[in-house]
């Protein structure tokens, strides 16, 4: 991806496979929102390719995400939080999550002919509208806020309620942009719990859920990912599982910055010191 003369990412590839979290690693500046933003639709890459292939999807043919439009990108299966929260502040809880489904809800009454002429259709695909919206409300722990406007929700709740939002468009791949930035220790704890559950399908859609995660709690990270890729100016430059990631010198570099890495940092220190490898040493640790 170029923007003029930066080459923001470059031949960077990596697959989020079914099914699996995988991570989106890197320190500040590295293109993890950027690669993001290509594989969402926001951005348009100018070169290389984003392929969603799925068995529901195009009879399992890899679809090109790259050249389809942002609304056809979430009717193939793909759908993404901010890294700033961006629900409808005015409209209540549930509604924001009535809303996300809006399209589903027009098509299966017809494109609103349904709902003009009063057929059944309508108020039958209306309540499930609602019933999908509560039991993911439920799921993420908003039900007794179901009326009250998501600007007033605290911080944390906000955030839960955007992956709600996006949980309720049925996605294969569900793709958050820093869904920890700003919770407590507690309520990070409560995120990843609830990320394995969509990874599982154990939380309401009842599928299996894939999951690209961009996050800089590296306790979050170590701790729910299956895979990490690590990005460092624009590159790929580890790409394994958390274990191996975290002790891969390059990323240890990357995170503490070549001289101090080389000069100052005897390997041990060197580990420890990193918000990386700091998570090694167990739960919790925060780059
Ligand atoms: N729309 C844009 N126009 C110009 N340059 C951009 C644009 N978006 C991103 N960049 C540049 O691309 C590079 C990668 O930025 P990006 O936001 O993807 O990094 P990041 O890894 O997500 O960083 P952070 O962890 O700080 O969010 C940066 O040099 C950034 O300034």
């Amino acid at each position: 991806m170029r923007f003029g003369g930066l080459l923001a990412v470059a031949g960077v590839s990596f697959e989020a496979a079914r099914g699996a979290i995988t991570s989106l690693i890197g320190p500040n500046g590295a293109g993890k929102t950027t690669v993001f933003n290509c594989v969402t639709g926001f951005y348009r890459p100018t070169g290389g390719a984003v392929l969603l292939q799925a068995p529901e999807v195009a009879g399992g043919a890899p679809v090109a995400l790259h050249r389809l439009a942002g609304h056809r990108i979430v009717r193939a299966g793909v759908a993404r939080t901010f890294q700033n929260i961006r629900l409808f502040s005015g409209m209540t809880a549930l509604e924001n999550l009535l809303v996300a489904q809006h399209n589903a809800l027009m098509a299966a009454t017809g494109w609103g002919i349904g709902a003009v002429l009063g057929l059944v259709r309508y108020p039958r695909a209306e309540a499930a509208a609602i019933d999908r919206a509560r039991a993911w409300l439920a799921a993420t722990n908003l039900l007794e806020r179901a009326d009250d406007p998501a600007g007033a929700l605290p911080y944390g709740a906000q955030r839960r309620l955007e992956i709600a939002r996006a949980m309720c468009t049925d996605p294969l791949l569900l793709c958050l942009d820093e869904p920890a930035a700003g919770l407590n220790p507690r309520e990070s704890d409560q995120l990843a719990a609830l990320l394995l559950r969509i990874r599982s399908g154990e939380a309401p859609n009842g599928a299996p859920c894939s999951i690209l995660l961009i996050e800089h709690d590296m306790g979050v990270v170590m701790r729910i990912s299956d895979r990490v890729v690590v990005l460092d100016h624009g590159r790929k430059i580890a790409d394994g599982t958390p274990a191996a990631v975290r002790a891969d010198p390059k990323v240890i570099a990357a995170y503490l910055g070549e001289e101090e890495a080389d000069e100052d940092a005897p390997a041990e220190a060197g580990v420890a010191g990193s918000g990386v490898a700091g998570a090694a040493s167990g739960p919790g640790g925060t780059a």
